[in-house]
């Protein structure tokens, strides 16, 4: 971190400096936006290639969601006087990525609510849920009225639909989306907005304040127009790196986000 950097000042492009290890060539070059397909073989790969567990990726997905909503949300800049948020959580790995984001926040000082509807029968999930449970993570029932949100929430954690979202949203989620639209506190989206297609984005969708992109950005995230677009998931190999030309940005010395 900024310690071990020998410049006075340590801001953000001096850490770069002190531990870039690119030709300044490579890091000029545009990130690449993924398309759906190829944000799937980048996932298949990293696990039958390169060894990874799909617990592994999650959490430090999950503790880099954690980590940029720490960045953009300071305890010290909520509104409310408890530091609340609510953590919406999908069917799929979106979801587990939520749980974790939600458990880390909680030991960062926040106070998460998570909303998990329809849960795989999976030791992976079981086991997140669990951890979440066993530090007084209250789970939700049911999804609140747009107004109680408001009213309850600094911050809604959108963990719904991840890359592998498609087609017209089915329920429960169809409904929860519709609330979510309704909201007017921030929304911190997970990868993707969710209801979004993953490459076209959405016209009437969500319209999310923060963006967490995991691994790379997807194509919709050209599309994002909230404040604040992070970029989290620094497990990248190298080789994979270059065999997908991802030309991902230099993350300043040992943080698990960037801001894009
Ligand atoms: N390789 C990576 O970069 C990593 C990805 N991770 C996360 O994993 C996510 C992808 O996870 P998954 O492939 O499990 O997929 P998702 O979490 O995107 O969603 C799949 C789930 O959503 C359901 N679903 C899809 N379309 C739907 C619709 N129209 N209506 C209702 N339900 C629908 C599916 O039935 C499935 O249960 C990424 O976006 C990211 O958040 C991380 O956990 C770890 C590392
Ligand atoms: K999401």
């Amino acid at each position: 971190q900024a310690g071990s950097c020998p410049l006075p000042a340590a801001t953000d492009s001096h850490r770069k400096d002190c531990f870039s290890s690119r030709p300044a060539s490579t890091m000029a070059q545009a990130i690449k936006y993924l398309g759906q397909e190829e944000a799937q073989h980048i996932d298949e790969e990293l696990f039958s290639e390169y060894g990874f567990s799909v617990d592994q990726l999650m959490e430090l997905a999950g503790l880099s969601c954690a980590t940029a909503v720490t960045r953009a949300y300071p305890l010290t800049s909520l509104v409310k006087a408890r530091p609340s948020l609510l953590v919406i959580c999908g069917p799929g790995n979106n979801g587990g990525d939520g749980l974790v984001c939600a458990r880390h926040l909680k030991l960062f000082g926040y106070e998460p609510t998570i909303l998990y509807p329809k849960r795989p029968n999976k030791p992976l999930f079981q086991g997140l849920t669990t951890q979440c449970q066993k530090i007084e993570i209250p789970f939700l029932t049911e999804m609140p009225e747009a107004k109680m949100i408001d009213e309850a929430y600094n911050l809604v954690i959108d963990a719904i639909f991840g890359f592998s979202f498609k087609g017209a949203v089915r329920e429960p989620f169809g409904s929860i989306l519709d609330t979510l639209k309704k909201t007017t506190v921030p929304i911190a989206s997970i990868d993707i907005p969710s209801g979004w297609d993953v490459e076209q984005g959405s016209t009437d969708g969500l319209q999310p304040d923060m963006l967490i992109s995991l691994t790379a950005p997807k194509k919709s995230a050209s599309l994002f127009k909230g404040r604040y677009h992070f970029l989290g998931g620094r497990f990248v190999p190298p080789g994979l790196e270059k065999k997908y030309q991802l030309n991902l940005p230099q993350y300043p010395g040992t943080d698990c986000v960037l801001q894009l």
